[in-house]
């Protein structure tokens, strides 16, 4: 079976966990496209959605799903997103796709975290997919810098702007052995809005194609 086959059954099953009447916190990119596909077939079951993108909020809406703000909603029952990578503890790596900080703040706000992952996203260590980092665009030389001093080799993603306005530095060469201090580490660093490592909040349900990951 290939990965965009992997994509969409883990989408199918994701979908079973939203609940009548709820309203959806949804992510970003080609699994979560899969996953939007299944909501349009049950718009009429669902209450609303709340995205992480201008780009899922445009495909919401053009299946006849209403979108909100998060503020008008407080806590959301379920966030379903896609990731970059995936380690056993279910910490993930995000912001391939550039929204990593307005997913980070609707997984932060949900209850329930369903992941959806194919099975070349399952790593033991998390690193080798670049790690995001969203920062204030002024900021970026001097976070670059204070990145190299902790061992990362950051690469600036030059022509992504961000949906809030800023940009983004991938970080290569890192071989995460402590994703929760390094996610702590690198958001002291002045300038930085989000790092795309959620270990401090990782799934709660990961879902590489239709397995349920253990
Ligand atoms: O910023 C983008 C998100 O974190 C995506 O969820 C992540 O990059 C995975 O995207 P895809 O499902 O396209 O591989």
């Amino acid at each position: 079976m290939d990965r965009e086959q992997q994509k969409r059954l883990a989408a199918q099953r994701a979908a079973g966990y939203v609940e009548k009447g709820s309203v959806v916190g949804v992510g970003t990119g080609s699994t979560v496209a899969y996953f939007i596909d299944e909501l349009g077939k049950m718009r009429d079951e669902i209450d609303c959605a709340v995205s992480s993108s201008e780009r899922s909020s445009e495909l919401l809406r053009e299946r006849g799903i209403r979108v909100v703000d998060l503020n008008s909603v407080g806590t959301l029952p379920l966030y379903v997103d896609g990731a970059d990578e995936c380690d056993g503890h279910k910490r993930l790596i995000k912001g391939g796709g550039a929204a990593l900080t307005r997913e980070k703040i609707i997984a932060a706000a949900s209850e329930r975290f369903v992941c959806m992952i194919d099975p070349a996203k399952r790593v033991d260590v998390l690193g080798k997919f670049p790690l995001p980092v969203e920062v204030i665009p002024m900021a970026r030389s001097h976070v670059a810098r204070e990145i190299v001093k902790r061992g990362g080799q950051p690469v600036w993603r030059d022509g992504t702007v961000t949906d809030n306005g800023n940009w983004i530095l991938d970080v290569h060469n890192l071989s995460i052995v402590d994703p929760v201090a390094l996610e702590r580490e690198y958001n002291q660093i002045v300038g930085v809005v989000c790092v795309g490592l959620f270990a401090a909040r990782p799934a709660d349900i990961v879902l590489i194609g239709d397995q349920l990951m253990a």
